[in-house]
């Protein structure tokens, strides 16, 4: 069905989906996900879980999109799935119009490093090398150049206050985290998927990060993060619920009221 430039669609839970992709007037469609699911092999026994079951999201280029829900609702996957790092078991996944699981491993490579940015909650550095080479090593590795001065001036903004060189496992959590950010800041890619990007951080820090990334969509750049942070997610453009592997709602400029009561209706 359209409506007013919006496709609705009844996935085959019986959920609505709201398909943004043609909307008169909005900006590049650069995500595009269809009724994805997501089975795992469970402990010794051949049984799968299913842990995602029919999810279809679509955004925009310049676009935050945030994704909330209950511990285990499956958030992190669903994260993995758009973005390339985890196929799912069935279901479409388009990323800046590409398919990111039908490219050759090179070109995967390729893609992930210079069109996606990750903020993984478990951080994902290098211990073996200091803080500001960490940061650095997607541009190096993409034989990009980079000005020191400006990296040093982005961990300033951020409250980064010790020694970039210092090795990653002198870090604190929050350094650490601070070091994840700043590698997908300075990487210029056209879409971040991140999850939990402040979870480590003091409420200043968290929100001079949710400032940046905020910039960042002001450039055309989507912003997909998971929180669990219902003030930040009520500052996103459109927030989206899950709860057990399942798209229930969709917040378009949502206030903190309004997503709270959507996450208590659920436990109803
Ligand atoms: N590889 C796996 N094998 C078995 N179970 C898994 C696997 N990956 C995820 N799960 C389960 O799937 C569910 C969803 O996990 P997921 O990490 O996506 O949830 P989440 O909403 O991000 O949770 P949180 O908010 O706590 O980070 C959880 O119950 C988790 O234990």
């Amino acid at each position: 069905m359209i409506w007013a430039g919006v496709t609705i669609i009844i996935n085959r839970h019986g959920n609505v989906v709201v398909d943004w992709k043609v909307v008169s007037g909005m900006s590049k469609q650069v995500i595009d996900i269809q009724n994805i699911t997501k089975k795992v092999a469970t402990g010794g026994r051949q049984t799968n879980l299913e842990i995602l079951h029919g999810v279809s999201l679509t955004a925009n280029e310049g676009e935050f999109l945030s994704i909330v829900g209950p511990s285990g609702s499956g958030k992190s996957t669903l994260l993995h799935c758009m973005s390339g790092l985890s196929k799912p078991t069935s279901g479409l996944v388009e990323v800046l119009g590409v398919d990111p699981y039908k490219l050759r491993p090179s070109k995967a490579a390729t893609f992930r490093r210079t069109q996606v940015g990750f903020i993984f909650q478990s951080y994902n550095l290098v211990p073996a090398l200091t803080a500001f080479d960490n940061i650095v090593l997607p541009l190096r590795l993409a034989h990009k150049k980079f000005d020191r001065d400006q990296i040093d001036q982005l961990l300033k903004k951020i409250n980064f206050n010790t020694n970039p060189n210092n090795f990653i496992a002198n870090l604190s959590g929050g350094e650490q985290q601070k070091v994840a950010i700043a590698r997908v800041l300075v990487s210029n890619c056209r879409v971040i998927f991140a999850d939990e990007p402040t979870g480590a951080l003091d409420s200043v820090s968290g929100k001079i990060i949710f400032g940046l990334l905020r910039d960042l969509t002001k450039q055309g750049v989507c912003v997909v993060m998971v929180t669990h942070d219902i003030e930040m997610a009520a500052r996103t453009d459109r927030a989206i619920t899950l709860r057990d592997g399942q798209l229930r709602k969709i917040l378009t400029k949502p206030n903190a009221q309004e997503l709270f009561d959507a996450l208590n209706d659920e436990k109803k």
